[in-house]
Protein backbone atom coordinates (compact mmCIF):
# COMPACT_ATOMS: atom_id res chain seq x y z
CA UNK A 1 0.00 0.00 0.00
CA UNK A 2 1.37 3.43 -0.57
CA UNK A 3 2.23 5.97 2.49
CA UNK A 4 -0.32 8.12 3.34
CA UNK A 5 -0.06 11.85 1.86
CA UNK A 6 -0.28 13.07 5.62
CA UNK A 7 0.07 10.18 8.99
CA UNK A 8 -1.96 12.96 10.99
CA UNK A 9 -4.35 15.74 9.41
CA UNK A 10 -6.10 18.34 11.69
CA UNK A 11 -9.14 20.04 10.40
CA UNK A 12 -9.56 23.25 12.42
CA UNK A 13 -13.45 23.95 12.12
CA UNK A 14 -15.64 21.23 10.70
CA UNK A 15 -18.31 23.55 9.35
CA UNK A 16 -19.32 23.24 5.36
CA UNK A 17 -15.87 23.29 3.93
CA UNK A 18 -14.31 21.44 6.72
CA UNK A 19 -16.72 18.77 7.19
CA UNK A 20 -17.00 18.17 2.99
CA UNK A 21 -12.85 17.76 2.93
CA UNK A 22 -13.45 14.89 5.42
CA UNK A 23 -16.78 13.19 3.56
CA UNK A 24 -14.37 13.54 0.45
CA UNK A 25 -11.69 11.72 2.03
CA UNK A 26 -13.67 9.10 3.34
CA UNK A 27 -14.14 8.26 -0.81
CA UNK A 28 -10.50 8.69 -0.83
CA UNK A 29 -8.87 6.11 1.48
CA UNK A 30 -5.11 5.90 1.98
CA UNK A 31 -4.68 9.54 1.24
CA UNK A 32 -4.43 10.27 5.39
CA UNK A 33 -4.15 7.93 8.11
CA UNK A 34 -5.80 9.42 11.22
CA UNK A 35 -8.00 12.33 10.84
CA UNK A 36 -8.09 14.88 13.81
CA UNK A 37 -11.21 17.17 13.83
CA UNK A 38 -10.87 20.41 16.25
CA UNK A 39 -13.44 23.40 16.79
CA UNK A 40 -14.70 25.76 19.03
CA UNK A 41 -17.74 24.91 19.09
CA UNK A 42 -18.60 22.12 21.72
CA UNK A 43 -21.98 21.78 19.52
CA UNK A 44 -20.03 20.91 16.14
CA UNK A 45 -17.58 18.83 17.53
CA UNK A 46 -19.65 16.57 18.74
CA UNK A 47 -21.90 16.82 15.95
CA UNK A 48 -19.15 15.94 13.52
CA UNK A 49 -18.40 12.86 16.23
CA UNK A 50 -22.17 11.55 15.83
CA UNK A 51 -21.40 12.11 11.95
CA UNK A 52 -18.26 9.74 12.39
CA UNK A 53 -16.06 12.30 10.03
CA UNK A 54 -12.97 12.03 11.84
CA UNK A 55 -10.88 8.97 13.89
CA UNK A 56 -10.18 11.87 16.93
CA UNK A 57 -12.43 14.79 18.49
CA UNK A 58 -10.05 17.58 20.21
CA UNK A 59 -11.58 20.68 21.50
CA UNK A 60 -7.95 22.64 21.80
CA UNK A 61 -6.45 23.38 18.61
CA UNK A 62 -2.86 23.28 20.63
CA UNK A 63 -3.11 19.86 21.70
CA UNK A 64 -5.14 18.68 17.84
CA UNK A 65 -2.00 19.93 16.13
CA UNK A 66 0.74 18.25 18.26
CA UNK A 67 2.58 15.27 16.51
CA UNK A 68 0.64 16.30 13.16
CA UNK A 69 2.27 16.70 9.64
CA UNK A 70 -0.53 18.54 8.05
CA UNK A 71 -2.87 21.28 9.35
CA UNK A 72 -5.63 22.63 7.47
CA UNK A 73 -7.87 25.84 8.90
CA UNK A 74 -11.43 25.78 7.92
CA UNK A 75 -12.54 28.87 9.96
CA UNK A 76 -13.62 32.17 9.19
CA UNK A 77 -10.81 33.94 8.01
CA UNK A 78 -10.96 36.77 10.51
CA UNK A 79 -9.72 34.13 13.04
CA UNK A 80 -7.15 32.95 11.26
CA UNK A 81 -4.45 35.26 13.04
CA UNK A 82 -5.62 34.10 16.54
CA UNK A 83 -5.47 30.58 15.82
CA UNK A 84 -2.24 30.60 13.84
CA UNK A 85 -1.22 32.51 17.33
CA UNK A 86 -2.01 29.73 19.33
CA UNK A 87 -0.99 26.49 17.69
CA UNK A 88 2.23 27.84 16.40
CA UNK A 89 4.47 26.72 19.68
CA UNK A 90 3.13 23.20 18.98
CA UNK A 91 3.60 22.57 15.20
CA UNK A 92 6.01 20.08 14.86
CA UNK A 93 8.84 20.75 12.22
CA UNK A 94 7.85 19.50 8.78
CA UNK A 95 4.34 20.28 9.22
CA UNK A 96 2.48 21.50 6.20
CA UNK A 97 0.06 24.49 7.44
CA UNK A 98 -2.59 25.01 5.12
CA UNK A 99 -6.26 26.80 5.20
CA UNK A 100 -9.46 26.84 2.72
CA UNK A 101 -9.70 30.56 3.54
CA UNK A 102 -11.43 32.83 0.28
CA UNK A 103 -8.90 35.85 0.32
CA UNK A 104 -5.25 35.32 0.30
CA UNK A 105 -3.34 38.85 0.93
CA UNK A 106 -4.97 38.46 4.48
CA UNK A 107 -3.94 34.94 5.24
CA UNK A 108 -0.39 35.12 4.50
CA UNK A 109 -0.56 39.00 6.26
CA UNK A 110 -2.18 37.28 9.12
CA UNK A 111 -0.66 34.01 9.10
CA UNK A 112 2.67 34.28 8.08
CA UNK A 113 4.14 35.67 10.76
CA UNK A 114 3.00 32.58 13.06
CA UNK A 115 4.68 30.15 11.23
CA UNK A 116 7.66 28.65 12.92
CA UNK A 117 11.21 27.94 11.43
CA UNK A 118 10.77 24.37 9.70
CA UNK A 119 6.86 24.22 9.26
CA UNK A 120 6.04 24.73 5.85
CA UNK A 121 3.01 27.28 4.90
CA UNK A 122 0.77 26.49 1.98
CA UNK A 123 -2.72 28.95 1.47
CA UNK A 124 -5.22 27.00 -0.41
CA UNK A 125 -8.72 28.46 -1.93
CA UNK A 126 -11.26 25.77 -2.55
CA UNK A 127 -13.37 27.51 -5.25
CA UNK A 128 -16.65 25.23 -4.03
CA UNK A 129 -19.18 25.60 -1.69
CA UNK A 130 -22.86 26.47 -0.79
CA UNK A 131 -25.08 29.08 1.12
CA UNK A 132 -24.88 26.15 3.98
CA UNK A 133 -23.03 26.04 6.83
CA UNK A 134 -22.01 24.05 9.44
CA UNK A 135 -21.42 20.31 9.91
CA UNK A 136 -24.25 18.39 8.30
CA UNK A 137 -23.64 20.96 5.03
CA UNK A 138 -20.60 18.83 4.03
CA UNK A 139 -21.23 17.54 0.64
CA UNK A 140 -18.63 14.36 -0.30
CA UNK A 141 -18.29 14.88 -4.18
CA UNK A 142 -18.43 19.05 -3.24
CA UNK A 143 -14.64 19.67 -4.87
CA UNK A 144 -15.46 17.27 -7.39
CA UNK A 145 -14.26 18.98 -10.79
CA UNK A 146 -13.64 22.31 -8.99
CA UNK A 147 -11.03 24.64 -8.74
CA UNK A 148 -8.56 24.97 -5.62
CA UNK A 149 -6.05 28.06 -6.14
CA UNK A 150 -3.16 27.98 -4.23
CA UNK A 151 -1.35 31.19 -3.31
CA UNK A 152 2.37 31.12 -2.49
CA UNK A 153 4.11 32.74 0.31
CA UNK A 154 7.83 33.62 -0.66
CA UNK A 155 10.31 30.81 -0.08
CA UNK A 156 6.82 28.45 -0.12
CA UNK A 157 8.72 24.47 0.09
CA UNK A 158 8.23 23.05 -2.86
CA UNK A 159 7.52 19.11 -1.41
CA UNK A 160 4.70 20.98 0.82
CA UNK A 161 2.93 22.86 -1.79
CA UNK A 162 3.13 19.57 -4.12
CA UNK A 163 1.64 17.53 -0.89
CA UNK A 164 -1.47 20.02 -0.76
CA UNK A 165 -2.16 19.68 -4.61
CA UNK A 166 -2.09 16.27 -4.27
CA UNK A 167 -5.06 16.58 -1.02
CA UNK A 168 -6.50 18.46 -3.59
CA UNK A 169 -6.28 16.07 -6.50
CA UNK A 170 -7.44 13.20 -4.12
CA UNK A 171 -10.10 14.98 -3.42
CA UNK A 172 -11.37 15.69 -6.97
CA UNK A 173 -10.54 19.14 -7.24
CA UNK A 174 -7.74 20.56 -9.91
CA UNK A 175 -5.22 23.07 -8.73
CA UNK A 176 -3.70 26.32 -10.05
CA UNK A 177 -1.19 28.37 -8.55
CA UNK A 178 -1.71 32.21 -8.40
CA UNK A 179 -0.28 35.07 -6.57
CA UNK A 180 -1.96 36.16 -3.37
CA UNK A 181 -2.99 39.98 -4.70
CA UNK A 182 -3.67 38.38 -8.51
CA UNK A 183 -6.54 35.55 -6.67
CA UNK A 184 -7.90 38.49 -4.40
CA UNK A 185 -8.56 40.67 -7.77
CA UNK A 186 -9.92 38.02 -9.35
CA UNK A 187 -12.11 36.51 -6.38
CA UNK A 188 -13.46 39.95 -5.90
CA UNK A 189 -15.31 40.15 -9.07
CA UNK A 190 -16.66 36.64 -9.83
CA UNK A 191 -17.49 35.69 -6.30
CA UNK A 192 -17.12 38.65 -3.54
CA UNK A 193 -19.13 41.82 -5.41
CA UNK A 194 -22.18 39.30 -6.68
CA UNK A 195 -22.60 38.18 -2.78
CA UNK A 196 -22.14 42.08 -1.95
CA UNK A 197 -25.20 42.75 -4.67
CA UNK A 198 -26.96 39.81 -3.19
CA UNK A 199 -27.23 40.96 0.16
CA UNK A 200 -27.30 44.44 -0.89
CA UNK A 201 -30.63 43.81 -3.16
CA UNK A 202 -32.29 41.43 -0.57
CA UNK A 203 -31.63 44.52 1.88
CA UNK A 204 -33.54 47.23 -0.56
CA UNK A 205 -36.03 44.87 -1.25
CA UNK A 206 -36.73 44.11 2.50
CA UNK A 207 -36.36 48.23 3.17
CA UNK A 208 -39.69 48.49 0.98
CA UNK A 209 -43.15 49.56 2.05
CA UNK A 210 -44.75 46.79 4.08
CA UNK A 211 -47.09 45.66 0.93
CA UNK A 212 -44.55 45.99 -1.34
CA UNK A 213 -42.17 43.86 0.64
CA UNK A 214 -44.60 40.90 0.89
CA UNK A 215 -45.60 40.90 -2.93
CA UNK A 216 -41.15 40.95 -2.96
CA UNK A 217 -41.87 37.77 -1.04
CA UNK A 218 -45.25 35.93 -3.10
CA UNK A 219 -43.91 36.64 -6.64
CA UNK A 220 -40.29 36.41 -5.96
CA UNK A 221 -40.30 33.43 -8.76
CA UNK A 222 -38.07 35.67 -11.18
CA UNK A 223 -34.44 37.11 -10.96
CA UNK A 224 -34.58 37.91 -6.98
CA UNK A 225 -35.09 34.52 -5.82
CA UNK A 226 -31.82 33.11 -7.69
CA UNK A 227 -29.93 36.57 -5.68
CA UNK A 228 -31.61 34.83 -2.58
CA UNK A 229 -29.85 32.00 -2.51
CA UNK A 230 -26.23 33.62 -2.09
CA UNK A 231 -27.40 35.98 -0.15
CA UNK A 232 -28.40 33.15 2.63
CA UNK A 233 -25.09 32.46 3.32
CA UNK A 234 -23.36 32.74 6.88
CA UNK A 235 -23.40 36.53 7.95
CA UNK A 236 -19.67 36.11 10.06
CA UNK A 237 -17.82 34.06 7.15
CA UNK A 238 -18.95 37.03 4.56
CA UNK A 239 -18.22 39.58 7.08
CA UNK A 240 -14.28 38.54 7.75
CA UNK A 241 -14.20 38.13 3.83
CA UNK A 242 -15.33 41.65 3.13
CA UNK A 243 -13.30 43.33 5.65
CA UNK A 244 -9.83 41.08 4.51
CA UNK A 245 -10.59 41.72 0.74
CA UNK A 246 -11.65 45.61 1.24
CA UNK A 247 -9.03 46.85 -1.37
CA UNK A 248 -9.83 44.56 -4.41
CA UNK A 249 -13.67 44.69 -3.70
CA UNK A 250 -13.95 48.00 -3.48
CA UNK A 251 -12.27 48.37 -6.46
CA UNK A 252 -14.80 46.05 -8.18
CA UNK A 253 -17.55 47.74 -6.69
CA UNK A 254 -16.18 51.23 -7.99
CA UNK A 255 -16.13 49.54 -11.55
CA UNK A 256 -19.53 47.50 -11.26
CA UNK A 257 -21.25 51.12 -10.09
CA UNK A 258 -19.58 53.08 -12.98
CA UNK A 259 -21.23 50.52 -15.13
CA UNK A 260 -24.64 50.13 -13.53
CA UNK A 261 -24.86 53.76 -14.33
CA UNK A 262 -24.28 53.38 -17.94
CA UNK A 263 -26.94 50.58 -17.87
CA UNK A 264 -28.91 53.26 -16.10
CA UNK A 265 -28.44 55.62 -18.71
CA UNK A 266 -29.05 53.69 -21.13
CA UNK A 267 -32.25 52.84 -20.15
CA UNK A 268 -33.43 56.64 -19.28
CA UNK A 269 -32.58 57.65 -22.82
CA UNK A 270 -33.42 54.62 -24.76
CA UNK A 271 -29.95 53.09 -26.18
CA UNK A 272 -31.29 49.84 -27.13
CA UNK A 273 -28.34 49.23 -28.69
CA UNK A 274 -26.22 49.42 -25.25
CA UNK A 275 -28.86 47.62 -23.70
CA UNK A 276 -28.83 44.47 -25.89
CA UNK A 277 -25.23 44.82 -26.11
CA UNK A 278 -24.87 44.13 -22.24
CA UNK A 279 -27.07 41.88 -21.95
CA UNK A 280 -25.61 39.79 -25.35
CA UNK A 281 -22.28 39.64 -23.24
CA UNK A 282 -23.91 38.00 -20.35
CA UNK A 283 -25.26 35.36 -22.49
CA UNK A 284 -21.88 34.55 -23.60
CA UNK A 285 -20.44 34.58 -20.09
CA UNK A 286 -23.43 32.00 -18.80
CA UNK A 287 -22.67 30.35 -22.07
CA UNK A 288 -19.11 29.90 -21.67
CA UNK A 289 -19.59 28.56 -18.12
CA UNK A 290 -21.63 25.84 -19.49
CA UNK A 291 -19.57 24.70 -22.00
CA UNK A 292 -16.34 24.45 -19.63
CA UNK A 293 -19.18 22.74 -16.99
CA UNK A 294 -18.92 25.18 -13.93
CA UNK A 295 -22.07 26.59 -14.18
N1 LIG B 1 -18.83 28.34 2.49
C1 LIG B 1 -18.24 28.32 1.32
O1 LIG B 1 -18.92 28.17 0.31
C2 LIG B 1 -16.76 28.46 1.23
C3 LIG B 1 -16.02 28.89 2.31
N2 LIG B 1 -14.65 29.02 2.19
C4 LIG B 1 -13.87 29.43 3.36
O2 LIG B 1 -13.86 28.33 4.24
C5 LIG B 1 -13.80 28.76 5.59
C6 LIG B 1 -14.89 28.05 6.37
O3 LIG B 1 -16.15 28.35 5.81
P1 LIG B 1 -17.41 27.39 6.09
O4 LIG B 1 -16.95 26.00 6.27
O5 LIG B 1 -18.40 27.70 5.05
O6 LIG B 1 -17.90 27.98 7.49
P2 LIG B 1 -18.84 27.27 8.58
O7 LIG B 1 -19.45 28.39 9.33
O8 LIG B 1 -19.71 26.26 7.96
O9 LIG B 1 -17.76 26.53 9.51
C7 LIG B 1 -16.80 27.19 10.27
C8 LIG B 1 -16.49 26.34 11.47
O10 LIG B 1 -15.41 26.93 12.18
C9 LIG B 1 -15.70 26.89 13.58
N3 LIG B 1 -14.96 27.98 14.19
C10 LIG B 1 -15.18 29.31 14.10
N4 LIG B 1 -14.23 30.00 14.75
C11 LIG B 1 -13.37 29.09 15.26
C12 LIG B 1 -12.17 29.16 16.02
N5 LIG B 1 -11.67 30.33 16.40
N6 LIG B 1 -11.54 28.01 16.36
C13 LIG B 1 -12.03 26.80 15.97
N7 LIG B 1 -13.18 26.67 15.28
C14 LIG B 1 -13.83 27.79 14.91
C15 LIG B 1 -17.20 27.03 13.67
O11 LIG B 1 -17.71 26.53 14.90
C16 LIG B 1 -17.65 26.21 12.46
O12 LIG B 1 -17.85 24.85 12.81
C17 LIG B 1 -13.90 30.27 5.55
O13 LIG B 1 -12.61 30.83 5.71
C18 LIG B 1 -14.45 30.58 4.18
O14 LIG B 1 -14.02 31.84 3.72
C19 LIG B 1 -13.97 28.66 1.06
C20 LIG B 1 -14.66 28.19 -0.02
C21 LIG B 1 -16.11 28.09 -0.04
O1 LIG C 1 -22.70 29.37 -2.85
C1 LIG C 1 -22.02 29.87 -3.76
O2 LIG C 1 -22.48 30.06 -4.89
C2 LIG C 1 -20.62 30.26 -3.53
O3 LIG C 1 -20.14 31.18 -4.14
C3 LIG C 1 -19.84 29.47 -2.54
C4 LIG C 1 -18.48 30.02 -2.26
C5 LIG C 1 -18.31 30.90 -1.22
C6 LIG C 1 -17.06 31.36 -0.90
C7 LIG C 1 -15.97 30.97 -1.64
O4 LIG C 1 -14.75 31.43 -1.32
C8 LIG C 1 -16.11 30.09 -2.69
C9 LIG C 1 -17.38 29.60 -3.00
Amino acid sequence: MAEPLFHRLVLIGIGHIGSSIARALHHAPGTVERLVICDASPAHLARAKELELGDEYVADPAEAVAGADGVILCTPVGSFAAIAEGIAPHLAPGCVLSDVGSTKQSVIRDVGPHVPEGVHFVPAHPLAGTEFSGPDAGLADLFKGRWCLISLPEGADEDAVEKIESLWAALGARTARMTAAHHDRVIAIVSHLPHLIAFTICGTADDLADETREEVLQFAASGFRDFTRIAASDPVMWRDIFINNKDALLEMFARFSEDAQSMARAVRWGDTGYIEDRINRSRKIRKSLIDIKQA
